[in-house]
Parts: C-alpha cells; structure tokens; sequence
C-alpha cells in the first residue's frame, strides 16, 4: 500500500504507515488517560453516588441469588443500629446521618432541579460567546436551622452581585433571609500529636479561593425563640465570651480583647440584654478580680442598679461623679502607660492589673444631652482618651445609645466594635456598622419589635454582618449572678485621693466646674496624651454643640 499523504504547510509530505500507526496510537493513549483522569475526579467528586449504585447493584445481585430474606436482615440490623444510636447519641445521628442525607435531598429537589431558573431570573447567569456561564454548586451542608451553599462563582462576578441579589435568592428558593458569606474559610485549631500534620492539610483545604462564596439560606429561624442565658464560663476567654446565639445556631462569642463597644439599639430592643449577657460570660472574672466593671447608668439606676454588686463602681444619680469615674479611668490608663511603655504592646490582665470595663448604659445622656456643657467637654475628653488609647491598656469602654448619630455620640467612630440591635432609622446602620453594611445584609431596621435582642455584628474575617440574638437575662438571673458573683472591694489605691476643690469653671480650661480634672488637650502637658484631631473637632469647647457633619 502506498504511504498516505500528509498536508505540511503547503506542501504534501509523504508519511510512512509506522509514524502513522504511532501517531494515532498516542494520540488515543492520551485521550483515554484524560477520560480516565476524569472519570476518577467525577468518581471521587460523586463518591457518595458510586456507593448508592454500587449498593444497589449488590442488593440485586443478592436478591437473584437469595431472594429477600437477607434484605429484611440488613432492614432490621440497620434500623435496630440507629435506634440504639438515636437512644445513646441522638445528636452525633444527627449530624452525621440526618443532616446528611436532608442536605442530599434538599441539594437534588429544592437547588439543582430550579438552579437555572432561580440563577437566571435572580441575574446571576453570564452571556459569553453565544453561551450562558452559570454560576455553579458545588455543595450544599444542611444544619438544624440553614442551607449552607458552596457555590463557584463565573469569571466577571464578584460578591456584591449576590449581595444585591440575597433577597431575591431567599424567596426563590422559598426561604425569608439569604446570607452570603465571601470571606476565607477559617481553618479549626488544632491539637494533639497528629496536628502538625492536620494543619497541613488544612493549609490546602481551607486556601484562599475568592471565586467561591457560601449562600446561606434560613431554613427555620432559630433567633424567634428568646435565647436561655449561658453559663457562666469558669474563667472569662476575653477572645471568645459567650453572649448569644447565630442563626445558624452557633453560640455568638464576642471579642473582648483590646476593644471597645458600642451598642446601638432603639428603645426596648435589648440594650440592657447586651450588657447583661457580656456581664454574665465576665462574671468570674468579677468575683476573682481579674474583671473590674465601672458602670454608670445615667438612666437613675433604671437598668444596672439590680446588679449592683457586681459592680467595682457604680455612679447613677451625679453627673460629677460620672465625669470623676471617668477621670479616674484615664488616671488609672496613663499609671498603666508609664508602666508598661517599651515593654509590652498589649496588657493582660491580672488581679493586681485587672481589666478595667467601663460600662455606660446610655452614652447619648453624658455626650449630647447633658446641660452643663462643661462636664459634658471634661465627659467627651475622658471618654475619647479611654477610647483612642484605652483598648491596649485594659481599660475598656462598653457603650450603648438608642442613636448612633455623631452629632449625638461624637465619640462614635472610636468604637472598634459595634452591635446593631433593631434601629428606628434605615441610614442608623451604616453608621453603626460601616458604609454598605446594609446592602451586605444588616437590615437592622427591620427587625422587628418582637423581637428585642436580636441584633446584626460583624464576626471575625467575614465583610457581611451576621444576625444573631442575645442571651435574655431576666431579673431573678441578675440578682442571682449578682449574689454569687460580687466583686471585691478594690484593692487598688485612688488614682487621685487629693480631694476635689472647686475651681471657676470659665476661667479656667482645665477644671470641670465641679473639682474634677479635665484633660484638655490645650496647652498640652508634658507627657500628656493629645486628642486625634477628628476628636478635637468633634469636641464642644465653646459650650455649644457641634454642627458639624452628623455622620
Ligand atoms: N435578648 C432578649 N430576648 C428576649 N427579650 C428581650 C431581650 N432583651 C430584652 N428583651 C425584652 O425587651 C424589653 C426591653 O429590653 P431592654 O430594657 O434591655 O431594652 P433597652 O433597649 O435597654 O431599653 P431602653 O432603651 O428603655 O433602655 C425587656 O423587658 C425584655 O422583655
């Protein structure tokens, strides 16, 4: 036979038949590696399928060789297991069967079977030549109250779409709230002799990839039914105190390490339920004195003077005393900074140097509407020195108000952490959590007055604000706590025992009218700690309030 003719360039080469027959078998070697290559992805990707039919197979096989009795074995065998399963651990049956297989069921009926669909009217679907890109699932994990979705974006998307897009997507696929999650899956500690090796794979599986994103859906709200209070942890985890609950179900913890933070909320919404909770996960804390709580309620003692005793000290019906607790706190901060300077950056606490909490049940009272305009500056100053250099030291400040606005809380912006509990006002949000925080999810108007305690928070490497409730603590808990937990006398000195005298408060830029110091920041003194100018500004030197911008 002659040899075949192959077309190079423009000319016709002659191939002999062996480089042919090579060439053809490797060509076809490649191509049955890459279909084996891809069906062992598609196999590894579909294990749980390959298993079913692979079950199924041998169960016909069996019934042809043995009819059905040895089925009715397995039946029993398998439902007398779970039984005893659900009777010794219902809740690791659970999540490691129910959960599974409801999250194979909802993954098939509810999400695959309307995915274009839904993907399409929500518009989430991309056009590129002459075809659709749809973003793709990839997973999705059941608990008790969500659908968690892992879904791949397609190129040209970017998680502000599916932002815009979470409402949509949560009544399409019949659900009430959507939450998208784009930040980096956070990898669990590890311990133990093996976790150097568990961290490794950990390194791999829970890698940066910003083209997948996790879409929430509630499937049944769990922050409906008023949150019990925690127990009382046995020594306070600054990093993590239990306060609440998340929808997901996940006890909430609050950062309390070197932060400040402020609580907003309308009336009613639960202000006092924050306090209280973070109180009660502090409370051992309190009563070995590693936790020292300064709590001023402006409202006469209408919220925290139940609890009384848990309290270092407490100021409810002077405004002097108020702005003096304050000074204190500064005095105590600036003992801390000549003692700790070049040494170390953060303090820990101990009982000799406890944390200090200042906690303030409605700022707004002491910022805005305060009459006497000069303990309200002495106020502000105090208030932005524990805030602009407090957090490191361990003199912290815990704040609520029902009106986050910087014409009220001039000091706003110096609250590192914030809580949205129910807000009155739409534009409330973003000053609470951040520019765009709403169109990321935190409706925090909308919740309703049904709902008190039930806030939006920013957690830990997530940009969308997640909701959560907090821990009710009905008066009875609170009386107790404060019986069983009470603090020690203090044992630190006055910062300031010289007593307070009097000075003209007109003529004279660093007294309060009332005896107490001021830190004015003008002329400042040696070593003194200078205000930031944005608080400067925000300061009402002259006794009239700032006009400046609300936000
Ligand atoms: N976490 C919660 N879970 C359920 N109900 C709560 C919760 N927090 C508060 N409540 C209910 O809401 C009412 C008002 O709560 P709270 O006094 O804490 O609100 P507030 O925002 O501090 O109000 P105010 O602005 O008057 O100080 C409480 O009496 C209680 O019945």
């Amino acid at each position: 036979m002659r040899a075949p003719l192959v077309n190079f360039r423009r000319f016709q080469v002659a191939a002999p038949w062996p480089l042919v027959w090579t060439v053809t078998a490797l060509f076809l070697l490649a191509r049955l590696a890459v279909a084996l290559v891809r069906f062992v992805v598609v196999a590894v990707r579909h294990w749980r399928m390959v298993l079913v039919v692979a079950v199924v197979l041998v169960a016909v096989d069996v019934y042809r060789s043995y009819g059905w009795w040895p089925h009715l074995l397995v039946a029993v065998t398998v439902a007398g297991g779970a039984g005893v399963w659900w009777w010794r651990g219902r809740e690791s049956l659970h999540r490691l069967v129910v959960l599974r297989l409801i999250g194979l069921w909802r993954r098939w009926w509810v999400y695959r079977r309307q995915w274009h669909e839904v993907m399409s009217l929500c518009g989430l679907v991309k056009k590129y030549d002459g075809g659709e890109k749809l973003p793709v699932l990839l997973s999705v994990r059941c608990t008790h109250a969500t659908d968690e979705l892992l879904v791949r974006m397609p190129r040209g998307q970017n998680p502000e779409v599916y932002h815009k897009a979470a409402r949509d997507l949560a009544h399409s696929f019949g659900s009430r709230h959507c939450r998208v999650r784009s930040g980096r899956p956070i990898a669990p500690p590890r311990s133990g002799r093996l976790a150097w090796l568990l961290r490794l794979v950990d390194g791999i599986r829970f890698r940066d990839r910003p083209r997948r994103l996790r879409l929430v859906f509630i499937r049944r709200d769990p922050l409906r039914q008023i949150v019990k209070p925690w127990p009382v942890p046995s020594r306070p985890d600054f990093t993590a105190l239990p306060v609440g609950m998340r929808e997901d179900l996940a006890v909430y913890a609050l950062r309390l390490l070197a932060t400040h933070v402020l609580i907003g909320g309308a009336t009613r919404m639960g202000k006092g339920s924050v306090i209280w909770s973070l109180l009660r996960a502090l409370a051992s804390g309190i009563r070995s004195g590693l936790v020292r709580v300064w709590a001023i309620d402006p409202k006469g003692g209408m919220e925290l003077a139940i609890g009384r005793a848990l309290f270092s000290r407490y100021v409810d019906d002077d405004w002097t005393r108020m702005a003096d607790m304050l000074d204190d706190a500064v005095a105590r901060m600036r003992a801390r900074q000549q003692v700790l300077r070049g040494k170390v950056r953060v303090h820990t606490p101990t009982t000799d140097e406890p944390l200090i909490v200042v906690v303030i049940d409605e700022i707004a009272a002491l910022l805005a509407f305060l009459p006497d305009s000069d303990l309200r500056t002495r106020i502000t100053q105090a208030l932005g020195l524990l805030l602009t250099q407090g957090a490191g030291l361990g003199v912290l400040v815990v704040a609520a108000t029902q009106d986050p606005r910087k014409e009220v809380v001039s000091v706003r912006d110096f609250f590192p952490t914030r809580i949205a509990l129910g807000l009155t006002e739409r534009s409330h949000v973003d000053l609470l959590l951040g520019e765009g925080a709403r169109d990321r999810g935190a409706l925090a108007d909308q919740i309703p007055l049904s709902a008190p305690g039930v806030a939006y928070v920013l957690l830990d490497g997530q940009p969308e604000p997640a909701r959560v409730r907090f821990s009710f603590i009905p008066d009875d808990v609170i009386r107790e706590m404060a019986a069983t937990f009470p603090a020690p006398p203090e044992t630190q000195p006055d910062p300031d025992p010289t007593p307070a005298r009097p000075v003209p408060a007109a003529r004279n830029g660093n007294s309060n009218g009332a005896g107490g110091r001021t830190y004015r920041p003008s002329p400042p003194k040696q070593d003194a700690p200078l205000l930031p100018p944005s608080l400067l500004n925000a300061l009402d030197l002259n006794g009239t309030r700032n006009g400046g911008d609300p936000r």
